[in-house]
């Protein structure tokens, strides 16, 4: 089923921004835009005319019209337009929120200036904002100047933009996206910040000279909406956004004599757009003075002997890696999740072995010091062991890395490592991991996997023979399975239908 997205915000008569903006961008995503307008304003590119502000008795109409008939996912608020228009809304949200089955997600845009640098409210609005509203959103998107409006915090540095976001935690506002398209900082690049209370997000990339760039701030809050309405966790509707305002500014045309709108081109399909996901001893991290600085960032892993991985076996034992490579599977993983286990530096010499009697890759899951003492062909790693283990002393000893990534930000953070091949998961349920709140599912595999084409790719988690064709038809080059083999009732043969499911569709 669709997601429903509300948007309260503004018309923008001009059609770039506003209203007009957030329909283009949340139906980019496969999400369904439903609106509650709170002014008819009268702009065009070059500046606003009229904000005419509509009652609340109009408001108050539109509100009763959706709820009876299609509640919301996610609101997105943009555009309000004196302090009427704020105490109702906070209001409602706050019935919402208290009585609705599933409560909706709250996205706000606080758009208090329009890129023009007029005001966009009829009063100050900004105390009775504090007081009622944020306290009932989720995600917060505002650029540096409203940043600076609502917390009083200038962002003058990376500790300044920290500083504003816990402002933002303490007005009660459960996470903060602090849009950089206004710093300058490091100079010539364009640097975001995402943050709940514990866990932060640094985006960066050079800046877009885009001179047609109106509608960038609603189009970034109404992906985001949209993305979290499709159930994608903060961190991916984040890079996600930033990808699509990427795009749409490379492409965007003056349309009138101002500011031209941005463009909106659909869900982000170029590698080329997407931001860097920044690693604290990155360049962009020392310069940001993320910790640890000091840990550099290893990249360029050595390649895999193919792009197709194949039908790839992931084993806890050498009595069934031995079975797989007998049956001629040729990438397999040995994963003891037991680091106690007595014979664990036993079992990865005998995996090594096996590997090297049967000419196939057999890669080590985690215990990468025992892979490199006994001269594994890989080893296989999950997104925190990337801030544990000694990436260095895996490439300098010529090992591969697999990386498991969950999700898009996941995904371009592995690819800062170059690694070897990069895993997606988990595609469906499994019982073999716990999985909560990880599951990717076959729509996001599509965009993965062209995305990442450059990579042997890997798809991972629920797969059996009935699914094993779509997962393939996707292109990526190998699916790895447990218990499609390890449960079978006659492994050989789960091996070999396996392997004729996947070289049908590649
Ligand atoms: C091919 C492949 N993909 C993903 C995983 C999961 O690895 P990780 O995230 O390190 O989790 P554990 O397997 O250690 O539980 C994998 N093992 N293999
Ligand atoms: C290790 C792992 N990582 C992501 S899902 C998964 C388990 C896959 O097991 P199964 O093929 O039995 O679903
Ligand atoms: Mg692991």
């Amino acid at each position: 089923m669709k997601s429903i997205i509300w948007i309260i915000a503004g018309s923008d008569s001009g059609g770039g921004a506003g209203i007009q903006a957030d329909i283009k961008a949340i139906e980019s995503f496969g999400g369904h835009a439903c609106t509650i307008i709170t002014a008819l304003t009268a702009q065009n590119s070059m500046g606003v005319d009229a904000i005419n502000a509509v009652s609340i008795e109009v408001l108050e109409s539109q509100f009763s019209a959706l709820e009876s008939d299609m509640p919301a996912n996610v609101i997105k608020i943009g555009l309000l337009a004196n302090v009427q228009q704020v105490e109702f809304i906070a209001a409602k949200l706050a019935h919402f929120k208290a009585q609705w089955e599933t409560p909706p997600l709250v996205v706000y845009d606080p758009v208090a200036v329009a890129s023009s640098g007029e005001a966009l409210t009829e009063d100050d609005i900004i105390p009775t904002l504090k007081s009622t509203l944020l306290p009932l959103v989720d995600v917060i998107t505002p650029n540096t100047q409203e940043t600076q409006i609502l917390t009083g915090h200038y962002l003058i540095g990376p500790s300044a933009v920290r500083d504003a976001s816990e402002a933002f935690f303490n007005l009660g506002v459960g996470a903060a996206m602090i849009k950089g398209g206004h710093w300058d900082y490091p100079q010539g690049y364009c640097i975001d910040y995402c943050a709940v209370p514990g866990q932060e997000y640094w985006l960066g990339n050079e800046k877009i000279i885009a001179p047609h760039s109106h509608g960038t701030g609603c189009s970034f809050a109404s992906s985001v909406a949209a993305c979290l309405g499709l159930g994608y966790p903060l961190k991916d509707a984040f890079i996600l956004a930033k990808a699509y305002i990427n795009q749409g500014l490379k492409v965007s045309v003056r349309i009138g004599q101002g500011i031209g709108p941005v463009s909106h081109c659909g869900f982000p399909q170029n590698l080329a757009d997407f931001p860097e996901v920044i690693e604290a001893g990155s360049w962009l991290g020392k310069e940001l003075e993320l910790e640890p600085w000091d840990r550099p960032v290893i990249s360029g892993f050595a390649a895999s002997e193919t792009q197709q991985l194949g039908l790839y076996a992931v084993v806890d034992s050498c009595e069934w890696l031995k079975i797989c490579l007998e049956n001629g599977i040729k990438t397999a993983q040995l994963r003891i999740k037991n680091s106690e286990a007595p014979d664990l530096a036993e079992q990865v010499k005998t995996a090594i072995a096996l590997g090297e009697e049967f000419s196939a890759q057999v890669y080590i899951n985690d215990h990468w010091q025992l892979a490199i003492e006994h001269g594994a062909y890989g080893v296989h790693l999950g997104q925190e062991d990337l801030d544990s283990a000694d990436l260095a002393a895996i490439k300098q000893a010529g090992l591969r890395l697999g990386l498991s990534t969950h999700g898009f930000f996941e995904m371009l953070r592995a690819h800062n490592y170059q690694p070897s091949y990069l895993a997606f998961g988990a595609i469906y349920p499994t019982t073999t991991k716990d999985m909560t709140g990880q599951i990717q599912g076959l729509e996001k595999l599509k965009h993965f996997v062209p995305l990442m084409a450059d990579y042997p790719t890997v798809a991972i988690g629920g797969i059996d023979l009935a699914r094993a064709p779509e997962v393939a038809a996707t292109q990526v080059g190998s699916v790895a399975v447990v218990r499609a083999i390890t449960e079978a009732a006659d492994p050989s043969q789960a091996i070999n239908l396996l392997q004729a499911a996947i070289k049908r569709q590649h």
